[in-house]
């Protein structure tokens, strides 16, 4: 539920304060389709059920707090992405959003490749069975090691972010004696509309070598310098994460080709491939309404081509990037209610046994997430809440602003929808708690991916 302006609708539990929060919905069992996995539903008892399975028996199964990934949703958006973009483009996901052997096998066979940013994705990826020259290695300051790891490993692109790492692949490809396909990683100047932590196309920050002063075309001048060693495929620009309107990626697209056209009239080549990264968002609340994969394919698949063909380019092919838009809304987080604690005149406080290790969004990005009570149906009226979790910070919160039912007790399940991204992948074990498991669910079958941590496996580290 996002803040608002909106007077408070009809009547509810508790007192809300004067003008500040959207009303309350009507229905609070309901299930909104845009945040949940295509398979969850509510059964006759009005418990969640998703793939099949019921929570109640997953919460028994598998214990709580845990993220349930529903593995049709999951390839159903592998496989709307690839079909938006059709036979000339690749689709990369993103692996920071969440990656696992398993989820890499599903990629592999719905004809995805991955995106990999540290060593630990990269031997996930490779784990997982990714053939290598599927696998796109990115990241602003990769070592040495993780640089030799990729050139051996025969990764079909690494994407060059400075230009000290320029010299450092192309050592490492003559070093192993190979020619090394490369991307440079572009800053093309678009302010995206986003939270500024993950905004990355401004030229204030990390990532990326800007267009608007040449060091993007020097760049180019450098690495093509390497030709025994490195072979300049493209251009990549990636301009944040979480991002609803697509304006941002035509300017990006423009910009990129500009920089082709530049880089044909000054070394007479023309690269054959621009990748304009990730970063569509997904819906958390209702209020949310993202594109859909075909119109976003063909909207950048049409700038690009008009662009060329204005600049008299062969059209280059093209990739993208996405990893919350894949995993992002295949998974919800189960968690048990452990205390309900109304606060005269404010909200009612619920506290779950997870919290900011198992979702960092909230607090980091002050992101709006939903949540609903799962293991029931209730008839009770709504009540103002604030979710939390079981962290020793006030900022632990999990749902910030939320209607549950009145009568939400300690034991009732709770699911907040949409954590495939970005949660599990930045999980911590923050107050030494053991990071959640992830439970894939498919046609009546739920199996660990990643198994729930342990209070040994913290142990095992503590070597004092
Ligand atoms: C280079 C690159 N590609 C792709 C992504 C994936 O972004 P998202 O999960 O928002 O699609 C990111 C993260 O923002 C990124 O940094
Ligand atoms: N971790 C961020 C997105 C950053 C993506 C990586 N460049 C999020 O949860 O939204």
């Amino acid at each position: 539920m996002s803040r608002s302006a909106h007077p408070a609708g009809p009547r509810h539990a508790d007192v809300l304060p004067e003008g500040h929060y959207a009303a309350p919905p009507v229905d609070l069992n309901a299930l909104e389709p845009k945040v949940w996995s295509r398979t969850v539903t509510r059964d006759a008892d009005g418990a969640l059920t998703v793939a099949g399975i019921g929570v109640r028996e997953l919460a028994e199964t598998f214990g709580t707090p845990a993220y349930v990934l529903d593995e049709a949703d999951f390839r159903a958006r592998c496989r709307a992405w690839r079909e938006a973009f059709g036979a000339g483009a690749d689709v990369f996901y993103a692996g920071k959003a969440f990656l696992s052997r398993a989820v890499v096998r599903w990629l592999a066979d719905e004809g995805l490749n991955v995106d990999v940013c540290s060593g630990g994705e990269l031997a996930t990826a490779l784990a997982g069975g990714m053939p290598p020259e599927r696998i796109a290695l990115h990241g602003n300051n990769k070592s040495v090691a993780e640089i030799t790891r990729a050139v051996e490993a025969g990764v079909g692109r690494i994407v060059l972010d400075s230009f000290q790492e320029i010299e450092r692949v192309a050592a490492a490809a003559r070093r192993h004696g190979t020619r090394q396909r490369v991307q440079i990683r572009v800053t093309v100047g678009v302010e995206a509309h986003t939270h500024e932590f993950i905004a990355t196309a401004h030229e204030d920050q990390k990532f990326g070598l800007a267009l608007a002063d040449g060091t993007a075309a020097e760049a180019v001048r450098r690495v093509l310098r390497h030709r025994d060693d490195l072979e300049l495929v493209g251009i990549h620009s990636h301009i944040g994460s979480q991002i609803f309107d697509m304006a941002g990626f035509e300017v990006s697209a423009r910009r990129v080709v500009g920089l082709l056209t530049a880089v044909r009239d000054e070394h007479g080549i023309e690269l054959p491939e621009v990748d304009l990264g990730g970063g569509l968002g997904i819906a958390y609340t209702a209020e949310d309404d993202p594109s859909e994969p075909h119109e976003i394919g063909k909207s950048l698949s049409e700038i690009v081509a008009k662009e060329c063909d204005a600049a008299g380019l062969a059209v280059p092919r093209l990739s993208v990037e996405p990893g919350r838009a894949i995993v992002g809304p295949g998974a919800f987080t189960l968690y048990e209610v452990g205390t309900v604690k109304p606060l005269t005149g404010l909200r009612t406080y619920v506290s779950v046994d997870g919290g900011m290790s198992d979702n960092i969004r909230t607090a980091l990005y002050d992101a709006d997430y939903s949540v609903v009570l799962a293991s029931r149906s209730s008839a009770a009226p709504p009540m103002l809440a604030r979710v939390v979790g079981k962290h020793c910070e006030s900022g632990d919160i999990v749902v910030r602003d939320a209607y549950l039912p009145a009568d939400v007790a300690p034991g009732d399940l709770l699911a907040v929808p949409a954590t495939g991204a970005y949660c599990r992948s930045m999980a911590s074990n923050y107050n030494h708690t053991p990071r959640p498991p992830v439970i894939a669910v498919a046609e009546g079958r739920a199996r660990e991916i990643v198994r729930r941590e342990t209070e040994d496996d913290l142990l095992r580290l503590d070597v004092g």
